[in-house]
């Protein structure tokens, strides 16, 4: 077994229709790069390239309490750095920033705080409780590369804050509630993200957290969920059909009746035809394969490891699907896995083994969700890379 210490270098099959060509810091991919919307043009041979000269607009969408933290900490870990927030600023920004990236949390346009959605008896996810307007204004105006004056919503007091200044970052990455309700938002994205984690494994997540971390009690946890229930189905879960990758959080098919929510079936559902990015695929490109990979190369005590990859519909779109139940007992030995898996968008044969190892201690490390974040992350710097045609250095 080759460890992720002792890569070779990926084939240009394994680093996908990104591979650079040339040896520059600055090269030139075969895709046309451009606004947001879709093409059918994948893969048809070369096109003009047109380099722009602008931030690229990444939205993430999910409920709170289901990993958007988590996952942001591996996408920016795929730039290097260490996410801070704005020095000398609001201790309770919720702003992030590295040398690449500005990471915002779309709360900050709630344009009612805690007290007025009370008086007006409206949740947080409610549509009424967000100031769409300000927020369509203001990612347009990072992406034509102006600053803005963003607000604040404090977690800790309940209120709206002065704003903060964001200046246009390389890649920014608007995460939330709502980043594709608003269409005039949505259309502004580049690549689009939703984290769809089911309500058993959300419980479960919550109770953990909220029970174990912040002292709630069962009840409450329970009550803040059915309360909430009724305004994520009406206005959050619906923005999934407009997301290029969905990450969906299941229980295990592999323990029937599973009542621990410990192993996880993740899907990464992967939407055909954005011309920024090519979706990966295991083996075979459009092939359905289900393969069980613990054997000789990979240590698996029960309940196993099981993948699955092949084509499918989502809201009446084509998307292909990989999936992954169970989790490794050997992080390193994920490199076995690796090896089959292809236009991942790492540059090195091992670089997502790499990427989950250095980053070991974030929940979800050992099964899918770890896994298809990272992969994400991969996507986000390829999407970069096309847009921008700069290219990234890989960072271990
Ligand atoms: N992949 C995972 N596997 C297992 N547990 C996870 C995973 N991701 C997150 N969690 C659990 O869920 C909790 C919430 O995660 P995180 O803080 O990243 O979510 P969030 O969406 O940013 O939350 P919020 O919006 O409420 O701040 C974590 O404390 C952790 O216990
Ligand atoms: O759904 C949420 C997104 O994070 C929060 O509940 C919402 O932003 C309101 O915040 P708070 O509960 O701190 O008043």
């Amino acid at each position: 077994m080759e460890s992720a210490s002792t890569m070779r270098p990926a084939s240009a099959r394994s680093l996908g229709a990104s591979t650079f060509q040339g040896t520059g810091r600055v090269r030139f991919v075969q895709v046309a790069a451009g606004r947001g919307g879709r093409a059918t043009a994948r893969r048809s041979g070369p096109v003009a390239v047109v380099a722009e000269d602008r931030p690229v607009i990444i939205g993430l969408a999910a409920d709170s309490g289901c990993g958007k933290s988590t996952f942001m900490r591996r996408v920016t870990g795929v730039f290097g750095g260490t996410p801070t927030p704005p020095s000398g600023g609001n201790p309770d920004s919720n702003t992030l920033l590295s040398e690449m990236t500005t990471v915002i949390c779309l709360d900050d346009y709630h344009c009612l705080d805690r007290y007025g959605r009370k008086e007006k008896n409206v949740t947080a996810l409610a549509p009424e409780a967000q100031n769409f307007d300000l927020m369509a204004e203001q990612v347009q105006a990072i992406r034509d590369g102006k600053a803005i004056q963003k607000p604040i919503y404090n977690h800790v007091s309940g209120l709206l804050d002065p704003p903060e200044e964001i200046t246009p970052p390389k890649i920014y990455v608007i995460e939330g509630l709502h980043p594709f309700y608003d269409e005039r938002v949505r259309d502004l994205l580049d690549f689009s993200i939703y984290l769809d984690v089911s309500d058993e494994v959300k419980f479960a997540w919550k109770i953990q957290r909220d029970m174990a971390e912040r002292g709630h009690s069962l009840e409450s946890i329970k009550a803040s969920i059915e309360a909430r229930k009724p305004d994520f189905n009406a206005y959050i879960d619906p923005q999934k059909q407009y997301a290029d990758m969905v990450i969906e959080v299941l229980p295990t098919q592999l323990i029937p009746d599973d009542q621990e929510k410990k192993i996880l079936r993740v899907r990464l559902i992967q939407k055909e035809g954005n011309k920024n990015f090519d979706p990966l695929y295991l083996f075979d490109e459009g092939s359905t394969i289900s393969w069980i990979p613990c054997g000789r190369k990979l240590t698996c005590s029960f309940p196993g490891i099981k993948f699955f990859y092949g084509p499918d519909t989502y809201f009446d779109e084509e998307v292909s699907v990989l999936e992954m139940d169970g989790q490794f007992d050997k992080l390193e030995e994920l490199i076995y896995v690796e090896s089959h898996l292809s236009s991942t968008s790492a540059k090195f044969y091992g670089e997502i083994t790499q990427q989950m190892l250095k980053n070991s201690g974030f929940p979800g490390s050992t099964n899918g969700t770890g896994l298809f974040q990272t992969i994400v992350g991969l996507k986000i710097r390829e999407v970069y890379e096309r847009i921008s045609q700069k290219e990234v250095l890989p960072v271990s």
